[in-house]
């Protein structure tokens, strides 16, 4: 991952590898284990690096902060090159992946939402509501997810804008 001028990740390594052979870092809470499941099968076939960072223990209900906070910090420490998160609606799982200085993570539930994620929001974290998807077109949207370009230019300038922003900084 490089690290621009205003020191939050940027454009990440996932679009030189153009969707494969990346790091990525998963979670889910209760509600996504079985669509968990199904993507680290389904990614570690196309030739990713899939750390389960949990839940593990199926049956039990979990919180998903701590989840979230997780695999957000491998993105932000440079562990992962991006992260995956599986929630019910996904809804809190993106607000709390958002907390986290560096991280854009984007809420997809169509074709629509996930290419404009990648393309003008530079998201490093895909969140995925389990209970609003078929787990097939959550691959599908994973898959463009991962192979979808940033478009930079003005979409860049907002990405900075977003970043000051996140540092309490005013906007110029
Ligand atoms: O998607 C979610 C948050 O946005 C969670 O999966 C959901 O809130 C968990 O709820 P419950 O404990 O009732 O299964």
């Amino acid at each position: 991952m490089s690290t621009g001028p205003l020191d939050y990740p940027q454009t990440d390594q996932a679009t030189v590898n153009e969707g494969r052979g990346m790091r990525i870092a998963i979670a889910a809470d209760h509600n996504g284990l079985a669509l968990k499941a199904r993507l680290i099968a389904r990614l570690t076939a196309q030739g990713h690096e899939v750390d389960d960072r949990g839940a593990h223990a199926d049956g039990v209900t979990v919180d998903y902060p701590p989840l979230c906070a997780d695999v957000c910090g491998r993105v932000v420490d440079g562990h992962a090159d991006r992260a995956i998160v599986v929630g019910g609606s996904g809804m809190g799982e993106v607000i709390a992946c958002n907390k986290i200085r560096g991280i854009r993570a984007g809420l997809c539930h169509d074709r629509f939402t996930t290419e404009i994620s990648r393309a003008h929001n530079d998201a490093n974290v895909i969140v995925i509501g389990a209970k609003v998807l078929s787990p097939e077109l959550a691959e599908e949207i994973v898959d463009l997810w991962f192979t979808t370009r940033f478009k930079g230019g003005p979409h860049q300038q907002r990405l900075d804008q977003i970043a000051l922003l996140e540092r309490g900084e005013p906007l110029t």
